[in-house]
């Protein structure tokens, strides 16, 4: 008799990944959970939000009745994703640190733990993605050799895993999951691609994953919860205060705590001011911060214009329409 396929799905303690992990137990496979914890401070009140989701995560497990492990990534989540974070907000810019830990953390530690200690055939998460491969096919990559680097042909790259978009496409995660690797893309199953969030809810709530549902949806860069962005960033990075100007006259409108900490399109709330600001521009040398005032539309369509992926107010980074995962 045939072995069961075994997947290690990535267990957050949240609704998705439990629903994903449930889906592939129903499809026959072996299914083992794991928690990664990440990030080890307390969150704005004192509390470590991590264990509490463990915990959830390990109770999936039980209602589930599969096997349970946790695995830290603190270390490796501070040197390669929250370092590089840190280095490049310095700089002016503004990463996307889930790119960075799905690419580091999720896709590289979490997936070579799973395949070479946990004897995997293939990981699971539960974000909402597809990619071009079938779940057999999925398995059947476990004997596909490595191409090494680059891809150095085309038949490469007609043959490589495309990463495509979800179904729900208010919840589509492609744009976070760009930077995965061929490698790890090619054993990777997305069990909620085809399904909306609404749908995943109703699962859980038949499935007696109650605890989970209750839970409020994440929203990206865990490691600040709830605080002022600005706050937790002036905890790690020198405050460097300047001026906010207006393009249009060159007048000083009020002072910052540093260019650092504005991305372009942003809305800058000046004090003392009542109508919208947003950033077009910053100054490194004397660290000022040029703004331009007007209605969200127009300038959210100026910048669009000028291409910065980044719409104004919400510092959401625009997704692109279809994802290709390149890298190796
Ligand atoms: N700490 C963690 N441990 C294990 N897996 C994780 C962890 N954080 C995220 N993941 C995996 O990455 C997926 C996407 O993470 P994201 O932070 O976007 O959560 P989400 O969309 O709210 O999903 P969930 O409802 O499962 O928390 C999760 O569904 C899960 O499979």
């Amino acid at each position: 008799m045939q072995a069961l396929r075994h997947v290690v799905c990535a267990l957050s303690g949240g609704v998705d990944s439990a629903v994903a992990a449930l889906l592939l137990r129903r499809r026959g496979y072996q299914v083992t959970g794991v928690f990664m914890k990440n990030w080890d401070s307390l969150d704005e009140h004192g509390v470590c939000t991590a264990d509490k989701d463990c915990e959830d995560a390990y109770r999936v497990c039980q209602i589930l009745d599969i096997p349970f492990h946790q695995v830290s990534y603190v270390k490796e989540y501070w040197n390669d994703v929250f370092s590089d974070f840190l280095n490049e907000y310095e700089k002016g810019r503004t990463p996307n640190p889930d790119i960075v830990c799905n690419k580091h953390i999720k896709f590289s530690c979490f997936f070579h733990y799973a395949v070479d200690n946990l004897g995997a055939d293939a990981i699971a998460t539960g974000h909402y993605a597809r990619t071009s491969l079938e779940d057999e096919e999925v398995f059947e990559q476990k004997h596909v050799k490595k191409p090494e680097g680059l891809f150095r042909n085309r038949f490469e790259v007609r043959n490589a895993v495309k990463l495509l978009q979800a179904a729900d496409s208010f919840k589509d995660q492609t744009f976070f999951l760009s930077q995965v690797s061929q490698d790890a893309l090619r054993r990777t199953i997305f069990p909620l691609g085809g399904l909306t969030k609404e749908f995943v809810k109703k699962i859980a709530a038949e499935n007696r994953l109650h605890h989970v549902l209750q839970k409020k949806e994440s929203m990206g860069m865990c490691f600040i919860g709830k605080r002022n962005f600005e706050h937790f960033l002036l905890q790690y990075l020198q405050p460097r205060p300047g001026h906010f100007i207006s393009i249009e006259d060159n007048k000083v409108l009020g002072t910052h705590k540093g260019w650092f900490l504005y991305t372009l399109g942003q809305r800058a709330n000046i004090g003392g001011l009542r109508e919208p600001w947003y950033v077009v521009e910053k100054d490194s040398v004397k660290g000022d911060v040029f703004v331009v005032s007007g209605p969200a539309s127009e300038t959210a369509l100026g910048l669009v214009l000028a291409g910065p992926a980044v719409l104004p107010d919400q510092g959401l980074r625009r997704p692109p329409a279809a994802v290709a995962s390149w890298r190796l």
